[in-house]
């Protein structure tokens, strides 16, 4: 398998060389398969104390908001479970009136009545969770993990440099609480995705820091399923909003790039259709990505910068943009397992 020395000199490679390596060793690990998973995204509140400054979703007065009951987040399950999904993805706002207790039993309840995979709340809702609980990361985690918690989005990520973060998003956790979060998760068998939120005030210098960081993290446990890319979206948010998104050569570059330093560590690259629009996405199927995600059947982070993003993708309609692109689709679950 190729070992790149020095990752940085990656930088100097043109489009074409990356894009073909980058297909090559996707191809090696996966041949003409493609997946994509039925899921569906639940964000139960959009209020949040944080005020990260690339955000649109999030408000923070309770009153400008919403926060679902654990009935409506119920109601959400229930119409997946009937839709066929097997994994609900439920992240939300930093809401401090939320207490430990209403994650716990909202996990309880879910459990309760379904057998779905439970795929939720980042290492930033980990954190305050783990306060809220007045006790340490990994006793927080193992009680989530015994409620039902099955895995984490590796979202909160964005680029792990705090230099970025002051910028960004000051009030969020630092990168070394990511990691730690993100290792006593991998530790305890709470297996998580990894993601890099790029394309605002990052270099590309600090991309491949990044995509170091993930590799060097999971040489530890190997608890990372897949590593997803994602490009800002501007509008309606603090700072950026004069910033235009990132043309899609570059992304297909941060893809290709991820899959040439990951591919002996992490074997899936996702290509978001959220974030990439399914078209554009489906390009990245030949450049280094191998999965397209899941059918999300709602989508309000993105969404809410006011862009024209599509919120949810049938399986057919995933599978049919996968064959497109002469491809083989494979339907997954949330740790890769396909039948
Ligand atoms: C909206 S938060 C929800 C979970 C939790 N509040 C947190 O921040 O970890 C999930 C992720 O969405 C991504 N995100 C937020 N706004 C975005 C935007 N405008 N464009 C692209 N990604 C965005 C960030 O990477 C963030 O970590
Ligand atoms: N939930 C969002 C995703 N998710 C990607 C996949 O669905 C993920 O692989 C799955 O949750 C884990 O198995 N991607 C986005 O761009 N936006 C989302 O809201
Ligand atoms: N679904 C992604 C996380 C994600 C959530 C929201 C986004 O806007 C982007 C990514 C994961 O599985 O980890
Ligand atoms: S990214 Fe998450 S933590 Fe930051 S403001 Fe948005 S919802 Fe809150």
């Amino acid at each position: 398998m190729l070992e790149i020395e020095d990752p940085y000199q990656l930088l100097e490679w043109d489009c074409k060389r990356l894009f073909k390596t980058a297909d090559k060793l996707s191809k090696k690990q996966h041949g003409k398969k493609i997946t994509y998973i039925k899921n569906r995204n639940i964000n139960f509140t959009n209020v949040c104390n944080l005020d990260c400054s690339f955000c649109a979703y999030s408000v923070e007065k309770p009153c400008d908001g919403y926060t679902n009951t654990h009935k409506q987040v119920l109601e959400k399950v229930e119409k997946a479970v009937k839709q066929g999904a097997n994994e609900v993805c439920i992240q939300g706002g930093i809401n401090p009136e939320i207490d430990y207790n209403w994650y716990i039993d909202l996990i309880k309840k879910i459990k309760q009545k379904h057998k779905i995979h439970i795929h939720a709340f980042s290492p930033q809702e980990i954190h305050y969770i783990a306060e809220k609980n007045q006790k340490n990361i990994k006793q927080t985690l193992q009680e989530l993990k015994k409620t039902g918690l099955d895995s984490m989005p590796g979202t909160a990520a964005e680029i792990l440099d705090d230099e970025i973060r002051k910028k960004i998003c000051p009030n969020k956790i630092n990168s070394q609480r990511w990691q730690e979060i993100i290792t006593n998760a991998h530790k305890l068998n709470i297996p998580t995705t990894a993601t890099m939120m790029y394309g605002h005030i990052e270099t590309w210098k600090d991309r491949i820091k990044h995509i170091q960081k993930i590799k060097e993290i999971q040489q530890k446990h190997n608890g990372f399923t897949e590593f997803i890319p994602l490009p800002f979206i501007p509008g309606n948010n603090k700072l950026f909003n004069k910033t235009n998104q990132t043309p899609h050569k570059e992304s297909y570059k941060v893809i290709a790039i991820s899959r040439i330093l990951l591919h002996n560590h992490i074997p899936n690259i996702q290509a978001s259709w959220v974030k990439l629009g399914p078209k554009k996405a489906a390009k990245a199927l030949n450049k280094g990505a191998n999965d397209l995600g899941g059918t999300l059947m709602e989508e309000n982070i993105s969404s809410s910068t006011g862009k024209p993003i599509k919120t949810k993708m049938t399986a057919k309609q995933l599978q049919k943009t996968i064959q497109k692109t002469g491809h083989k689709p494979i339907e997954r679950t949330t740790t890769y397992k396909t039948t």
